[in-house]
């Protein structure tokens, strides 16, 4: 729920928060406290916005329009039925909410830049109905709050009272983005930043996380929009729902660092002040000069460091930090759980997956022109043809990545009842693991967060995922990469991690596509032993894998694919002397001779 005070990196955060909220008590005058509570909205603002924008990786350029809302809401509530702001900000907070699963239940579900711009039109769209509904919401001219003096109202004379609520909101904002970054739902909007299609094979809901981060991000936004315009006494169509705001609050982000927590208050501190500077210099030049700050900063961050400033320094602090003691005695870190020792052997009487006459056209071409299979309990099934041959493609369908045009696929499901499913994250659920051919790991995520995204579909606790992930590193070979950044990992490695990611999700039957492909002689010899492992441990293997010694050594029976349709399949001696499978591979005039 909370950081462990104990450990160097979270007591000396709380130190720095303690200190700017001092500064602006001690220093006392209005300059220091209009300064700071400038920051902790922006730092507030830029936080919430890299809920969606940093760790789940969808652009949104119109986060404006969830701060006018905030503020719009309470002030209207506040003018036309007496209600306080204390309330109308979370009546804000439930229209922004709703607003935002309308921008992203359609958007969100797609691939590209259909989220960002869609922020940018409701923006736009917002601004103008704000305008032209002047009855009621004061139109271009804008609402002037009255001055009600007090705690109820929000209203101060004293500023440092002002401080004291942005720290708060402020506080709550970064607890709710540090919490998210730790929890299950932290590491599955990066897996989705990063590489959709892995995620959804671990099970997760793509479309669905990415809407629940836009919803608290936009809730969060529109809390801070209704403070900040309470604080202004003053709310218009044209600040409230402005692009530039938006454009700033991002920035932030991207400067300090997306998708980490410390990043958009670091960008926040460091360029907030430089900008506000530069406005007063600047102002005689000309009216909005001091843009060219923020471009000649985000330009020069772009090109000099690219992660943004946590990216770049995020390192060094941390290995400082870890200088310093931990206070009081560590507790004990987790313990990888046991492997069973129980060794499982091939049913050859109990199939667990069945595909039955699947057919898949792309346009003109037949990728799988009815294709049946059935893989046996604890069985390797093997799978070969020449490359092109549709055996990416059967895969690909029976794990959910794409629909058959015909024919059946059902699963024998955890509980032992028959399933079919339409989605690898359902998929993933009732038990089946895959790899993809290319590895690529989650690269912003160590090798131990990697194998504890595949964990986190049985259980929501983070010290859970974490035992069962040094389980299976443990059976993949990679208990000594567990801290090193998966991006640093050898093609081995990788390939590893593939496999690892795949079983900490539990599977009853696997996938595995073409996970020796680059791999140096005695890799594959390890290799061919893990996957034995595995399949001794209650696993069902079916495995595409273009080294032959390799499918030969480990497959029970093999199945082979050509043009998109089963030529022959058997035990792996029979099928390999098969004169269509020689011709399959070698051309007729070969199998001649
Ligand atoms: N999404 C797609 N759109 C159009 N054609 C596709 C698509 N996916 C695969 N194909 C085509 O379907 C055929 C089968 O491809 P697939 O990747 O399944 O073969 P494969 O046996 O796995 O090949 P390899 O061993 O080279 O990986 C190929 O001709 C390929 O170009």
């Amino acid at each position: 729920m909370f950081p462990d005070f104990r450990s160097p990196k979270a007591y000396v955060s709380l130190i720095l928060l303690a200190v700017m909220f001092l500064v602006p008590v001690v220093m006392g005058t209005s300059f220091w406290t209009n300064l700071f509570v400038l920051l902790f909205v922006f730092a507030a603002l830029s936080t919430a916005w890299n809920i969606v924008g940093g760790y789940a990786g969808q652009l949104s350029l119109g986060h404006a329009v969830f701060y006018g809302i905030g503020g719009y809401t309470a002030v209207l509530l506040g003018a036309n039925f007496g209600i306080p702001p204390w309330i109308g900000m979370f009546a804000g907070a439930l229209v922004s909410g709703l607003v935002a699963v309308v921008i992203s239940y359609p958007t969100l579900r797609l691939k590209g830049p259909f989220f960002a711009l869609s922020t940018i039109a409701i923006l736009e769209v917002v601004r103008l109905l704000v305008i032209h509904e002047e009855g009621w919401t004061g139109g271009s001219s804008g609402i002037s709050l009255p001055l009600n003096i007090g705690w109820t109202w929000m209203v101060f004379r004293q500023k440092i009272n002002y401080v004291i609520i942005a720290f708060g909101i402020f506080l709550v904002v970064l607890w709710v983005s540090w919490f998210i970054r730790k929890s299950r739902m932290g590491h599955y909007l990066i897996a989705i930043r990063e590489r959709e299609d892995a995620a959804r094979a671990v099970g997760v809901h793509t479309a669905n996380m990415k809407i629940m981060a836009a919803v608290i991000s936009a809730m969060l936004t529109s809390i801070i929009g209704t403070f900040h315009i309470t604080y202004l006494t003053f709310v218009d169509p044209s600040s409230a729902f402005s692009l530039e705001l938006s454009i700033q609050i991002a920035m932030f982000a991207l400067i300090g660092g997306l998708g980490t927590v410390a990043g958009p208050i670091a960008g926040t501190f460091l360029v907030l002040p430089i900008a506000e500077l530069a406005r007063g210099w600047l102002s005689a030049m000309g009216n909005g000069m001091h843009g060219l700050v923020y471009g000649v900063m985000l330009v020069v961050v772009v090109l000099v460091i690219p992660r943004g400033l946590a990216g770049a320094f995020g390192p060094m602090v941390e290995k400082l930090l870890n200088r310093l003691p931990y206070l009081g005695t560590r507790p004990a870190k987790a313990e990888a759980q046991d492997v069973s020792s129980e060794k499982h052997v091939l049913d050859r009487s109990t199939p667990v997956l069945k595909a039955e006459n699947l057919f898949k056209n792309f346009g003109g071409l037949r990728a799988t022109n009815d294709v049946s299979l059935t893989l046996y309990r604890n069985e390797i099934l093997g799978m070969i043809g020449p490359n092109g041959a549709g055996k990416t493609t059967v895969f690909n369908l029976l794990s959910g990545f794409l629909a058959q045009d015909k024919g059946t696929i059902t699963l024998l499901d955890r509980s032992g009842t028959w399933v079919k499913c339409t989605t690898p994250n359902e998929l993933a659920h009732k038990g089946m693991g895959r790899t993809f051919q290319i590895a690529k790991p989650f690269t912003g995520l160590t090798v131990l967060e990697n194998i504890m995204l595949g964990a986190f579909i049985r259980t929501s606790s983070r010290d859970e995922a974490e035992r069962i992930a040094l389980r299976v590193a443990r059976q993949t070979d990679l208990e000594s990469a567990l801290g090193t950044e998966a991006r640093n990992l050898t093609v081995g490695g990788m390939k590893r991690l593939e496999i690892a990611r795949a079983l900490a999700t539990d599977p009853k039957v696997l996938l595995l596509d073409e996970v020796m492909a680059g791999l140096n002689p005695t890799d594959i010899e390890k290799a061919i032993q893990m996957i034995r492992r595995i399949r001794d441990s209650g696993v069902s293997i079916l495995l595409i894998e273009h080294m032959m010694q390799a499918t030969m050594a480990l497959s029970d029976r093999i199945i082979v694919i050509n043009e998109g349709a089963v030529l022959v399949s058997g035990p792996p001696q029979e099928v390999v002397e098969n004169p269509a499978v020689i011709e399959a591979y070698l051309g007729k005039d070969y199998n001649d001779a």
